[in-house]
Order: structure tokens, then C-alpha cells, then sequence
């Protein structure tokens, strides 16, 4: 089956020919465009956000989150009540290794040879610590899958400059060469994805009573970003926004076609004063209610696990809105390890090993997706 894709930049036009290319945002290594060299030593990197494993981790690791960003106190306070909750631990690391050995299993059974390590940008296991451990295990080549889907500074740009960092802070003290890096590209309108999100959207829909399943609102959620970041994500800005639309179009079609969806927006941090996003999923709940709606379904399909801002802002806050509201609640799981997923997952590592041109997310503009930092 042909791949599906969406057309970011313009009709014709690779985002290499923007003259801002003379970089590229890829940890200093220009993708390749012909095959893997037979020999070479290669590994697969899960990267993600992390999160903590106990109460005493959890002011430390949103102290790693927040560093330079501006984030106010009270906001800090309050996120870590929602950790605390839950005993201080993060279901996205288990959620990660889950990922990780359903990876591994699929690789194996597809006869590709090739070992998975797992790092993260905020928490231990430290993508430092992990490139340090490829390394020193003779891995020469890593292929970085992130743990998002999406084109922005938070969920793309900032997964490379993790990755440039990881390489830096080895090449210093060490015999061995720092390992060559290639983020694969964003996969929101990989096959797998959208099925596995659409199964689980027919599944909610499904579990409303059935006077509530045909007229049920159904409302995809993304985690809001700063407009200002919003603005330039991407080669030519919006790209955040216009991926989210058309996986979540696809998602639908796949699972209710021909009905009507809305897109918003949860997760809102940052001082008030910093225009994000909007509107939060909480206030368009209650436009919905005040509307005459009976029904909402909601599938976060910004997000690739249920970690905590899925199972806190939706499960706890949303569900409670829409209790208040009278209105019926179902929410989608996301992809998680769902099996076409995890298909498209080997898809996406296949292809780069095999060459070609490189898309968006491996191979992205000097400055595509810069924000300036608060
Ligand atoms: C676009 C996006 C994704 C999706 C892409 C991706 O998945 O990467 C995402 C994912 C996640 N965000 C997460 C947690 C947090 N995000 C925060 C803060 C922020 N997120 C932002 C954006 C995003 N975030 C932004 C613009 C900020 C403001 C600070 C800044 O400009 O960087 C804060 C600080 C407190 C607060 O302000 O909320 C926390 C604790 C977790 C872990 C959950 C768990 O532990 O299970 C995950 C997967
Ligand atoms: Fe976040």
C-alpha cells in the first residue's frame, strides 16, 4: 500500500531548498539519502520526555522540565500534585519499555537485526547516559524514534537538540567516535498510527449507551502549545496545527466516516499573560453542553501513550467538566502498543535504512521550528 502523506511545504518543494539550509537541524549530520552501508553497526533509540518514579523524584524532574522556560511557580506546584497523586511515578516509563519490547519482538520476527536502547530528555535513563552506553557497545549509526508525532519545538526540535547534545557530551572524553544520528520523521500519518487510533476511537464511541452513538461530539485533543510557538512550527510555520487536523481527519474517516469533528486543546501551562492555544477542552466542553450536546468522545490523538496529561487532564479534569455539564463521556485510548503501530514503527526505521529522500522531522531547516526561549 502506498504511504499516505501530507504535504507540508509547498507543491514540489523539499524543505532543503529553503536557503536557511546551509545547517541542518539533525545534530550536525546531513541524512543520508542511499542506503545503510553493509557493516555498519546500527541501533534503534526510543527517546522520550521521562518521568518520575517516586515522590522524591518528582520536584527534581519538573525542575529538569522547567529550566530556562518560564514556567510559573504556582503552575510547578500544581503539576506536581497530579504526580503525587499517583505515588509520584509517571506511567510513561512503563509505557516505554512496553513500547519498547513490542518493538523489539517486531523486529525480530521481521528478520532486521538491530538492538533498542531507550533515553530520555528529563528523566533517567538520560539519553547522555544511553549514548555513552551505544557507544561504548560499538554502535556506529543511530536511528532516534521520539516518543512524538508531531512537528513543533517540544515535540521535534527539541528531540534533536537532545540528540546533538547526547552526541557532544560523549565525543569529549572518549577514544571511540560519538555515534552518527538520524531522528526518523514524523509519523502521524503513518498507517498504523491512524489505525490504531482509530480503533480505539470506534471503541469509545462504542461503549457510550447506544441512544448516545451516533450524535455523540467527537473532540480530538493535542497538548496546547504558546501561539508563538505554534506560529513557526514547521519549514513555513502552522505545521503543528495542520499534522493534528489531518491525523485527526484520517482517524475519523477511518472510524465514523462522514462525521464531524472538533480539534482543541489541554495541557495549558506558561504564565497567563503568554497567549497558548485555545480552546482549552474544558471551556469547549461547556460551549458543547450549552449547545444542547448530550455526548462527547474524546481521542487525544496529539499524544502517542496514555502518560500522565492524558490520564490526569482527561480521565480526572475533563471527565469531571462533562459530569457537571450532564453530558456522557467516553475517552479514546491512543496508539500505545497497538500492533499497526508498532508495524509502522519497523516501517519508518526500514525506510530510512534503505535511504531516500529523507522527510520532515529527519531532515528539517536550520531553523524550522526555532522558538526563542522566555
Ligand atoms: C507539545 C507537547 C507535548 C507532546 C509532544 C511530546 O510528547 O513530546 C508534550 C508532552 C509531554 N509533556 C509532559 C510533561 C510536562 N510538560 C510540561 C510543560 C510543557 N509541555 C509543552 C508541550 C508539550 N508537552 C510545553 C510547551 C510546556 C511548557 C514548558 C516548555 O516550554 O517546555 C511540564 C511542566 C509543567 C507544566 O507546565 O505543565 C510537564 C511536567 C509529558 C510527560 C507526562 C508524564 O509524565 O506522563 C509529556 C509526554
Ligand atoms: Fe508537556
Amino acid at each position: 500500500m502506498p504511504r499516505a502523506t501530507v504535504d507540508i511545504t509547498p507543491a514540489g518543494q523539499r524543505p532543503d531548498e529553503d536557503p536557511s539550509l546551509a545547517v541542518r537541524n539533525n545534530g550536525g549530520v546531513a541524512p543520508s539519502t542511499e542506503p545503510a552501508p553493509a557493516g555498519r553497526r546500527e541501533a534503534l533509540l526510543v527517546l522520550s520526555f521521562g518521568g518520575p518514579e517516586g515522590q522524591d523524584d518528582v520536584l527534581p524532574f519538573l525542575e529538569n522540565v522547567t529550566r530556562g522556560r518560564g514556567i510559573p511557580r504556582e503552575r510547578l506546584e500544581e503539576v506536581a500534585e497530579h504526580y503525587r497523586h499517583f505515588g509520584g511515578v509517571s506511567p510513561i516509563n512503563d509505557q516505554n519499555k512496553a513500547l519498547i519490547a513490542a518493538v523489539e519482538k517486531e523486529l525480530a520476527a521481521a528478520g532486521v537485526d538491530l538492538p533498542v536502547y531507550w533515553g530520555n530528555r528529563n528523566w533517567a535513563p538520560y539519553v547522555e547516559d544511553t549514548w555513552r552506553q551505544m557507544a561504548e557497545d560499538g554502535i556506529e549509526h543511530v536511528y532516534v524514534f521520539a516518543t512524538s508525532a508531531y512537528a513543533s519545538f517540544s515535540g521535534c526540535r527539541q528531540y534533536h537538540e537532545d540528540i546533538a547534545r547526547a552526541r557532544v557530551s560523549y565525543g569529549h572524553d572518549s577514544t571511540r567516535p560519538t555515534p552518527t544520528a538520524e531522528k526518523l520523521p514524523h509519523y502521524f500519518d503513518t498507517p498504523g498510527f491512524v489505525q490504531a487510533n482509530a480503533d480505539a476511537l470506534a471503541a469509545a464511541i462504542a461503549s457510550l449507551p447506544e441512544s448516545l452513538r451516533d450524535t455523540a461530539r467527537l473532540v480530538a485533543t493535542a497538548h496546547s502549545i504558546p501561539t508563538a510557538m505554534a506560529a513557526v512550527a514547521g519549514p513555513h510555520g502552522g505545521a503543528y496545527e495542520a499534522e493534528l487536523m489531518a491525523a485527526a481527519e484520517r482517524v475519523v474517516a477511518e472510524a465514523a466516516p462522514g462525521r464531524s469533528f472538533d480539534l482543541v486543546w489541554q495541557s495549558r501551562s506558561g504564565p497567563p499573560s503568554v497567549p497558548w492555544l485555545e480552546p482549552d477542552v474544558n471551556d469547549h466542553l461547556r460551549v458543547l453542553a450549552a449547545q444542547g450536546e448530550r455526548a462527547v468522545v474524546l481521542f487525544p490523538v496529539g499524544f502517542i501513550s496514555d502518560h500522565l496529561e492524558v490520564i490526569w487532564d482527561l480521565d480526572n479534569e475533563a471527565k469531571q467538566t462533562a459530569e457537571e455539564l450532564g453530558l456522557a463521556f467516553a475517552r479514546a485510548a491512543t496508539a500505545g502498543t497497538h500492533p499497526a503501530f508498532v508495524d509502522s514503527i519497523r516501517g519508518l526505521l526500514e525506510e530510512r535504512r534503505a535511504g531516500g529522500l529523507p522527510r520532515l522531522g529527519t531532515d528539517c531547516p536550520a531553523a524550522c521550528c526555532f522558538v526563542q526561549r522566555p
